[in-house]
């Protein structure tokens, strides 16, 4: 028995439900849950470490609140304000946090790749991200998707805010070397795909990871937070738990 105890915040949600099963399978304690309309701070003095699974609206409030009480943060929400991030970036001076747009190993891997093929593929190929997620999702594009794009960019030199294009439509002219496309579909019941495209003339490499299931998402999230346990206060990621840095 892991002696880690878990408040999971989104509890009612998708992956809180998933969580809760995931923990229990690797005999971690839930110790507390909160969804909406529940009190955070009862709930928060009965756990070490929270797994927040929820809403970027509540990360403010979940931050405040973390930082009263000194307890370590797993954060799976996607969907961040820039100043939201900010505020995630400066509670990770006080906290330990582990913050990833994808907890599964193999977007993980997918992320190491894409870096190597960036790097490998050089300057003239054309990059693009593709995802395609179920009909309830609210945040567009996926915080993958951005997490594909941020890496692309930190390799060629771009800035996701300044040259991701986000979908094209109408006279948008010619393509140009220095824009990052991203393209969200939604639709059924799909987990998860991510496709990023490096698109040449006479040639095209594709890179695809296909989730069929919430349990990766939830394994990886309690994997990361039994790995956080007693680590220093620090903004780390599922890279960092998986060793793949
Ligand atoms: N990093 C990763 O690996 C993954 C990240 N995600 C992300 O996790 C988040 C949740 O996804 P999913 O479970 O599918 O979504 P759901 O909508 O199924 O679950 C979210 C839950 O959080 C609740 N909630 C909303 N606002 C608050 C609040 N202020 N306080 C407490 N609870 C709140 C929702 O309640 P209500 O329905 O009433 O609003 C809901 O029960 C999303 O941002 C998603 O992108 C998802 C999968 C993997
Ligand atoms: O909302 C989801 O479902 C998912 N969200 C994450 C994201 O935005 O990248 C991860 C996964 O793709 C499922």
């Amino acid at each position: 028995m892991s002696d880690i105890k878990l408040l999971i915040t989104g509890s009612k949600g998708r992956m809180g439900q998933a969580i809760i099963r995931a923990a229990e399978a690797q005999n971690v304690t839930v110790a507390s849950t909160v969804d909406v309309g529940d009190a955070l701070s009862p709930a928060l003095a009965k756990a070490d470490i929270v797994i927040d699974f929820s809403s970027h609206t509540f990360c403010d409030e979940l931050l405040g609140e973390c930082l009263k009480q000194g307890k370590s943060l797993v954060i799976g929400t996607t969907g961040h304000t820039n100043e939201e991030l900010a505020h995630i970036r400066e509670a990770s001076k006080a906290l330990p946090i582990v913050f990833a747009s994808n907890y599964s190993v193999g977007v993980n891997t997918l992320f190491w790749l894409t870096r190597k093929a960036t790097e490998l593929l050089g300057p003239d190929f054309d990059l693009e991200v593709v995802e395609m997620h179920h009909r309830m999702k609210k945040d567009s594009p996926s915080g993958t998707a951005r997490t594909l794009v941020e890496i692309l960019a930190d390799v060629r030199g771009l800035e996701y805010d300044k040259d991701c294009k986000h979908g094209r439509f109408g006279d948008v002219g010619a393509r140009t070397p220095k824009e990052i496309g991203v393209h969200a579909i939604r639709g059924g019941d799909v987990v998860g795909d991510h496709t990023v495209i490096f698109a040449n003339v006479g040639e095209r490499v594709e890179l695809t990871h296909k989730a069929s299931s919430r349990d990766t998402f939830a394994t990886g999230s309690v994997r990361a937070a039994q790995w956080l346990a007693g680590k220093p206060a620090g903004l780390y990621d599922m890279q960092d738990v998986l060793g793949l840095k």
